[in-house]
């Protein structure tokens, strides 16, 4: 209903009007008519026919059981009648670009008063750009793609690619070269790691987890490999696609015989008799982005060892969806090959060295999943900090226990803790070179890695505890935290799994100790 039509009550009027047949509410200072309605309401009415409730200001009672959410759907919007004299609504919902005003809802740079030693001006007008994109293009897809469980849309991946989005996601470097990013806001040279966590952090605010990873996750870990790997021909024959958002690319390494254990991998790729093609038979299971990915960087063992190669969807190349307990929006695949025949020149890095190839990918993946995972937790505190603050129990609101203060605490002093050890990391990376990065920061990333997706289990679960059974059902107030607590494990094993990383970075400090210190 416009603003035009709707009409000005007193609270008194709307008291009259407190009967089953005859009821209405205030809430926030809207009136709302649910005569009709209240047989539809999914609570029930019995609580709408209560008499603290029946023509009075509900506002309390609304939020302590419903998402704002609910009054902005156009079937509920409808049954506003008018609003109270003198009174204005002062309840809005997220406004396109903004920043939360929650505190530790943004990271500190984004935060009115803080400083940061990280951030240019120039990184701030480009945070200020990608949430608007990300706001106004990309999160209602998210939506409704985690519920329908299709692939991210083709309108949002093209609009991506008018800005260059897919290319930015790759991080710095050559492949940005003659690209105009973001509408001409960074120039190509200009743009650092900084930008992309920006990118990363920003695009993970819709804590949909499936659909990240949807959005063309399958590329931020298959392109590399071709990138850094591939001979000239195919990067120019592969590429531009890939990089336009009309062609799509997965990593195809795991297999239901092996993970992490790449040498126990059993997928083979022999040479035709001709030695002009390789022959690739075996099956990959996890694969991220498989179910309509055009290209697959597939791990093989090899006469020589373990290689990489690139596969082409076509004959032989087969894909089936498996079910996990993200959204099937995320596209993972079994995929099996059957005698597909590929030339030998789709070859990724040198023949047998496969796992040179494998491993330089893995800081620059695993930091890109430090940055979502830093992102996710404090989406979790915005959620947890309304929560406490609206949920009224025994006359308080449910922040007034300090057991839930105490809770709070810890998911922030983890959330902060994971940003600030992530900005420092990045900005090692800024300063170093590929080459001196997995030399110095192999060991540091590994220990984020394990650090940061622990803190996110942590906080997975004391936000259940704190919405109770809310945070294990997936509609209504605790959508977001079951969504959360459900989807976590992915953080914890994508990309090596917690105990393994942080192993490899304790391993990677005792490869430094001087051989001459001693207590
Ligand atoms: C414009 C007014 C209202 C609308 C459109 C509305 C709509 C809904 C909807 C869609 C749900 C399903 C749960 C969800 O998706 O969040 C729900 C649940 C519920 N509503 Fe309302 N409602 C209204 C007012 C009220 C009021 C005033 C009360 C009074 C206390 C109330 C009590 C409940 C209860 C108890 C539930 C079940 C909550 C749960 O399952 O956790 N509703 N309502």
């Amino acid at each position: 209903m416009s603003s035009k039509q709707l009409k000005q009550f007193s609270k008194d009027e709307v008291a009259k009007h407190n009967q089953p047949d005859d009821l209405w509410v205030i809430i926030d200072s809207k009136v709302y008519d649910l005569s009709r309605f209240k047989g539809l309401h999914p609570g029930g009415i019995s609580v709408l026919i209560d008499e603290e409730i029946a023509g009075q200001d509900a506002t309390e009672a609304f939020y302590s059981l419903h998402r704002h959410e609910v009054l902005e759907k156009p079937q509920y919007q409808r049954l506003q009648i008018g609003t109270i004299e003198g009174e204005k609504p002062v309840i809005h919902s997220r406004i396109v670009g903004e920043l939360s005003k929650v505190p530790y809802a943004e990271p500190t740079w984004l935060t009115p008063g803080y400083h940061s030693p990280y951030y240019s001006d120039g990184h701030r007008k480009f945070q200020k750009e990608v949430r608007k994109f990300f706001d106004e293009v990309v999160f209602q897809d998210a939506i409704d793609r985690e519920a329908d469980g299709k692939r991210p849309s083709q309108s949002v991946i093209d609009k991506m690619a008018e800005i260059n989005m897919h290319a930015m996601r790759m991080g710095p470097g050559k492949h940005l070269e003659g690209r105009v990013l973001m509408n001409g806001l960074v120039k190509p040279e200009e743009f650092d790691y900084f930008h992309e966590l920006i990118i990363t952090q920003e695009f993970g605010r819709a804590s949909l987890r499936g659909y990240g990873d949807g959005l063309l996750g399958g590329k931020v870990i298959g392109l590399p490999p071709v990138l850094n790997f591939g001979s000239e021909e195919l990067k120019a024959r592969i590429v531009p696609d890939v990089l336009a958002g009309k062609k799509f690319i997965c990593l195809a390494i795991s297999e239901a015989h092996a993970g992490s254990d790449v040498m126990g991998l059993q997928t083979t790729a022999v040479k035709s008799e001709d030695g002009k093609e390789w022959i690739i038979n075996g099956s990959k299971k996890w694969i991220t982005n498989g179910t309509f990915a055009d290209y697959f960087t597939v791990g093989c063992k090899t006469e020589d060892g373990f290689t990489v190669i690139l596969v082409e969807r076509g004959p032989g190349v087969e894909t089936k969806q498996i079910k996990t307990s993200y959204s099937t929006t995320a596209g993972t695949a079994y995929i099996t090959f059957d005698n597909v025949r590929v030339p030998v020149g789709n070859t990724l890095g040198e023949e047998g060295g496969g796992i040179f190839v494998i491993l330089s990918n893995f800081n620059h993946e695993r930091w890109v999943m430090c940055c979502a995972s830093a992102r996710g937790q404090r989406s979790i505190i915005e959620e947890c900090l309304k929560w406490t603050t609206q949920r009224k129990v025994f006359g308080k609101p449910l922040h007034s226990q300090a057991v839930i203060r105490s809770k709070l605490a810890a998911m922030i002093s983890r959330a902060e803790s994971v940003q600030s050890w992530l900005e420092n990391i990045t900005y090692q990376m800024c300063n170093m070179t590929y080459r001196q990065q997995s030399g110095k920061l192999a060991g540091q990333i590994a220990l984020l890695k394990s650090y940061s997706t622990g803190c996110g289990q942590d906080t997975a679960r004391d936000a259940v505890q704190i919405f109770g059974g809310r945070g294990i059902t997936q509609s209504g107030m605790g959508k977001f935290v079951e969504h959360y607590h459900r989807t976590i494990p992915f953080d914890a094993l994508l990309g090596g799994a917690e105990d393994v990383l942080a192993d490899l970075g304790v391993r990677q400090a005792l490869r430094a100790m001087p051989k001459n210190v001693r207590l």
